[in-house]
């Protein structure tokens, strides 16, 4: 049955990205019982549709079943699975693809040429609600599925559009793979404490409610993130010593450089795909 607002959603491929969505949305609102899944790990998905009262199925069973479709497979998997699954496409349902790297023109030679396909990068805050997500919508996607799509990643997050399709990899560098920065930074933090003396309790207590701090107070700020560094840093005051550190040792240079890191690994993960 058609619900413009819950359309029948199924993931093909339940890991780690698929659980953020679904979770996310499940909390949200949107019905269980208008989610299905698949996957090849029978335990993972049966532990899924546990966790969040969603259904199952093999990757055709599904597709068939959907009206929007979210390929959630590794990129390195992701034409085997797509081939397979082209004839249980033919009522047309939206695709959406979140594989880091896969272009547009690979998924509708994959597809079918006339597929609607819209690309996502989406991360795993979606869980919780807070994810960013980059979208990229093919030709053949109409106004009313680039809204299924906007409402679907919407509801667990935020939601940029992009004309230009090759952004997608600085949209992966950036907010992709980007909540693992901030979790390495806090690892490090978190060790950093513990090597002056601080239990690993209170360290971690310490470091967790100050990156939620700092997000939220930058999220919630009518100034820049820079000017709310400033206003941490007193003149020769212990942040200044630290910054500087920081600033001596090339941080802003090894972002550029882990990131551009990334962005490139996108590209060449389609081109070793023989994209
Ligand atoms: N993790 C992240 O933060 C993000 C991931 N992505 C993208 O999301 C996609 C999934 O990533 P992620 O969730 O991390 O990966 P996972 O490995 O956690 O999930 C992929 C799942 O697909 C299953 N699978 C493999 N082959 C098939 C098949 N033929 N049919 C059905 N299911 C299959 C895998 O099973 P098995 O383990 O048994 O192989 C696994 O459970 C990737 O393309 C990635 O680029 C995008 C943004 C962020
Ligand atoms: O690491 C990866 O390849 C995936 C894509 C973006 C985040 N995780």
């Amino acid at each position: 049955m058609s619900n413009t607002q819950h359309p029948q959603l199924a993931f093909i491929g339940a890991g780690n990205m698929a659980r953020s969505i679904i979770g996310g949305l499940v909390q949200e609102g949107y019905p269980a019982e208008r989610i299905r899944a698949s996957d090849l790990n029978h335990d993972a998905l049966e532990q899924l549709s546990r966790d969040f009262g969603i259904g199952t199925g093999d990757n055709a069973a599904v597709a068939e079943w959907a009206e929007v479709v979210v390929l959630a497979v590794k990129p390195q998997v992701m034409k085997t699975v797509t081939e397979a699954l082209r004839p249980s496409l033919a009522h047309h349902p939206l695709l959406i693809s979140i594989a880091a790297g896969i272009d547009g023109a690979s998924l509708s030679r994959w597809l079918g040429e006339d597929q609607a396909i819209v690309r996502c990068m989406p991360n795993t805050p979606a869980l919780v609600k807070t994810g960013a997500s980059g979208l990229h919508a093919n030709r053949h996607t109409s106004g009313a599925q680039r809204e299924q799509a906007e409402q679907i990643m919407g509801a667990v997050g935020t939601v940029q559009w992009l004309d230009d399709e090759p952004l997608m990899d600085a949209v992966t560098a950036v907010s992709g793979s980007g909540p693992a920065y901030f979790f390495l930074v806090m690892e490090a933090m978190i060790d950093a404490g513990v090597q002056q003396g601080l239990t690993r309790e209170a360290a971690t207590e310490l470091t967790l409610q100050t990156a939620l701090g700092a997000a939220t107070l930058a999220r919630t700020s009518d100034v820049g993130v820079d000017e709310l560094r400033r206003r941490v840093m007193s003149p020769g005051g212990t942040t200044e010593a630290a910054i500087e550190s920081f600033e001596r040792d090339g941080l802003r240079d090894t972002f550029q450089r882990a990131m551009t890191a990334c962005a490139e690994r996108s590209v060449s993960l389609a081109k070793a795909l023989g994209q």
